[in-house]
């Protein structure tokens, strides 16, 4: 199995979260290809280490330049924790990664939760794949 590549964007209020999450899988995700908005990137890069290929930030377009990855096949999930109680001036850019993700039928996590589901599958599917070869 060829290294996940994933996505890690969080709104401001969500990227403690992020980065606490990132930090259960760290070991996972430092055999991961990773791209993350400028500023979760910052904070990944910062904190735990991670090697990140940091986009713009979201309201200056990162979310479209994830969202153009996953269209050219170059994404395998995301893993994106919106702040549901805050406004965003770049709405239109979320719902635009959002949908490209359904259009292109790549998994998309927003919130813990499902992020762990995604994650754990992952994880495991990588475990196995090096204990076959
Ligand atoms: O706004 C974002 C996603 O919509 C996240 O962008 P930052 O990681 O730069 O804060």
């Amino acid at each position: 199995m060829n290294a996940p590549r994933i996505a890690l964007i969080a709104h401001d209020k969500k990227k403690d979260d992020m980065i606490a999450l990132a930090g259960e899988y760290v070991d996972f995700l430092r055999r991961c290809t990773l791209t993350a908005t400028g500023t979760t990137g910052g904070r990944l890069v910062g904190e735990l280490g991670l090697v990140v290929d940091r986009k713009h930030s979201g309201p200056l377009g990162g979310d479209l330049q994830i969202g153009a990855m996953l269209v050219e096949d170059r994404i395998d999930a995301v893993i994106f924790l919106r702040d549901p109680m805050t406004p965003q001036p770049h709405e239109p850019d979320i719902n635009a990664l959002v949908r490209a993700c359904d259009v292109h039928d790549v998994a998309c996590a927003t919130n813990v939760a499902t992020a762990h589901l995604v994650l754990s599958q992952l994880q495991a599917a990588m475990a196995a794949s090096n204990e076959e070869a």
